[in-house]
């Protein structure tokens, strides 16, 4: 099996350390991840920016849309995104606008299912309304409160949808092959790396953890 696309999230509001972060892992990473606060802090300008210096790169913009999807998405697709994500919470009518944005743009769109209460049906019904990317998300704020994405990620992978699963919330070192055998086709790591005393270490370690699963 192929080893999972790795998604370092870029979570920190100053651009200057976004980028020295983003430059730091690049040889490790396969997609940048602008993190919501990031995007809503800095704006689409820093798309732009990351698109320009890294044109090899997989661009995420975390836009977390929950209304209006394909009209706040297209500027995003045309200014280099290559995945936007939606909230699952959002509806099928938002969640199909964003995937009509991205059609348009040749690129794909991620449906988070971040504090959905019936996420198998999310799953599902946003496959068939042709999402790319389902994102299995346990949030900063509900880790603290000591969630995970383990028992929803193995639910989510046992639909055998025509999607690839993404996998958010607390990846770290000791997490990254469960959730790769687990079956997650992208591994997003955020604090685990930018938290970490050598940030490029730790997402190397990350990669031949996952290549290694
Ligand atoms: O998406 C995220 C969060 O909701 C803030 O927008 C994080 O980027 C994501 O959870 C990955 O970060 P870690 O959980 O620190 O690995």
């Amino acid at each position: 099996m192929a080893r999972p696309l790795i998604q370092l999230a870029l979570d920190s509001l100053d651009v200057n350390q976004t980028l020295k972060l983003a430059t730091l892992a690049a040889p490790y990473v396969d997609i940048f991840e602008i993190g919501t606060p990031c995007i809503k802090h800095n704006g689409i300008g820093l798309v732009r920016e990351l698109r320009k210096k890294f044109p090899n790169k997989l661009i995420l913009v975390d836009l977390k849309t929950m209304d209006a999807g394909e009209y706040e998405a297209t500027p995003f697709y045309a200014a280099g995104a290559d995945i936007c994500t939606v909230l699952g919470v959002s509806g099928s009518a938002t969640i199909a606008g964003v995937i009509k944005a991205a059609n348009a743009h040749n690129a794909e769109v991620q449906v988070d299912l971040i504090n959905v209460p019936d996420k198998v049906a999310c799953a599902r019904e946003s496959a068939r309304l042709g999402a790319h990317i389902i994102g299995v998300h346990t949030g900063l704020d509900a880790q603290a409160a000591g969630q995970t994405p383990f028992a929803d990620l193995q639910a989510v992978a046992r639909l055998n949808l025509p999607v690839r699963i993404s996998v958010a919330g607390g990846i770290k070192q000791s997490t990254v092959q469960q959730v790769t055998r687990a079956g997650a086709n992208i591994v997003v790591v955020g604090a685990a790396i930018y938290g970490a005393p050598s940030p490029a270490d730790a997402a190397r370690e990350i990669c031949e953890l996952a290549s290694a699963a």
